[in-house]
């Protein structure tokens, strides 16, 4: 018998793998994905994907690997087998290149990657404005098709769907007794996070399906990432931008200084366009507290605020998460859980 009720509020690439992880690991808790967007229309559903990360600052790097490395072993299962195309993830191998050699060559997740070493002269060539690289493979996860993928997952894990906008926990209270937060940018509104701010990007989506290899300039304002149906060309990172229509010049500024990388793609043929608002904050919220909420004391998991690195941290995040639900669970009075 189910007798625990979680509740995963937010149905992006953080609280649909937070569930997938809850749902098969906790088969006594009935677990239920609310949220006001599902893909195809959340921020994840537009990343590029690509599995890279930079460090965030007051968090041990120990457990930044850990988050890296448990998304990137989860993500490569699924790369190498039959389900890679359905779920839209597959290896990608390619260059990140540098204007000044970066105070750390060598970034926290190189082991974690496949290949990681650093770009020869002769590889630099190619990229005259630049002078330090490095050279992997990493996985590129497409979220319009993972999305859809792991939600299955969820559903056949016993999960249950529920698609409405929340205006405070409290709404939450009497109906579940573990409430799991991810609702990114949302958090700002839902449990009054004014850390968390939007990082505006946008991106274009190309066919030039002679491009194999990404390209990533180190500011990481420049990229090109091969997918499996398009190329992913970008991008921006604008603070505190809320935006979300396509601004041409930045389209412009895009086609500009990625053909200025890869001068073919002057051949390529602009898709579509896209704008998203990263939910950014100084370092990523997974902890769980105690909120009083009128009548009642519930258990609240947060795990939200993965900035540009939402994909790449996702598994591992909620595996923390997870455990985090865990401990809530030793916490609860006995009847609690009957
Ligand atoms: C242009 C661009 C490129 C990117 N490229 C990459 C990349 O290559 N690699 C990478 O790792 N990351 C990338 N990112 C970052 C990545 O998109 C984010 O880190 C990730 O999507 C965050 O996921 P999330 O689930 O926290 O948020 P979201 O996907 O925004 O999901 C939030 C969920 O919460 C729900 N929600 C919020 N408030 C409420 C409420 N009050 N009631 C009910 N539901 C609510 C929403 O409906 C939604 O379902 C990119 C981002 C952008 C913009
Ligand atoms: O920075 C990158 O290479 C892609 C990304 O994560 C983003 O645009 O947020």
């Amino acid at each position: 018998m189910k007798n625990v009720r979680v509740v995963v509020v937010g149905a992006g690439v953080i609280g649909v793998s937070t569930a997938v992880c809850i749902a098969e690991a906790l088969p006594f808790c009935s677990v239920t994905l609310l949220a006001d967007k599902f893909s195809p229309d959340t921020t994840s559903d537009g990343a590029a994907g690509i599995l890279f990360a930079a460090k965030f600052p007051d968090i041990p790097v120990e457990r930044q690997k850990r988050w890296f490395k448990d998304t990137f072993d989860h993500l490569l299962a699924i790369a190498q087998s039959q389900h890679s195309p359905e779920a839209g993830v597959m290896l990608s191998s390619g260059w990140q290149i540098f204007k000044e050699v970066p105070a750390e060559r060598k970034p926290f997740w190189a082991e974690s990657v496949i290949g990681f070493r650093f770009m020869t002269e002769e590889e630099l060539k190619r990229f005259p404005d630049h002078k330090f690289g490095h050279a992997f493979t990493t996985l590129k996860c497409e979220c319009s098709s993972y999305l859809p993928w792991l939600e299955n997952r969820f559903r056949k894990a016993g999960g249950h769907v529920e698609q409405r906008s929340i205006n405070s926990l409290q709404e939450l209270s009497n109906s579940y007794d573990i409430i799991v937060n991810c609702s990114g940018l949302g958090s700002r509104t839902l449990v009054g996070d004014n850390q968390v701010y939007p990082v505006r990007g946008q991106v274009l989506k190309m066919e030039a399906p002679w491009l194999q290899h990404f390209i990533r300039d180190g500011d990481g304002k420049t990229y090109i990432y091969p997918g499996m149906h398009s190329v992913t060309v970008g991008g921006t990172r604008q603070e505190e931008d809320w935006r979300l229509d396509v601004d041409e010049g930045d389209t412009d500024s895009i086609l500009k200084r990625c053909s200025r990388l890869e001068p073919s793609l002057g051949h390529g043929k602009v898709l579509s366009k896209w704008v998203g608002l990263r939910p950014s904050r100084r370092n990523p919220r997974v902890e769980k507290e105690l909120v009083q909420l009128p009548g009642r004391r519930v258990h609240v998991v947060h795990n939200y605020g993965h900035g540009g690195w939402g994909v790449t941290l996702a598994w591992g995040t909620a595996l923390d998460a997870l455990g985090l639900v865990r401990q809530c669970l030793q916490e609860m009075p006995p009847q609690a859980k009957l």
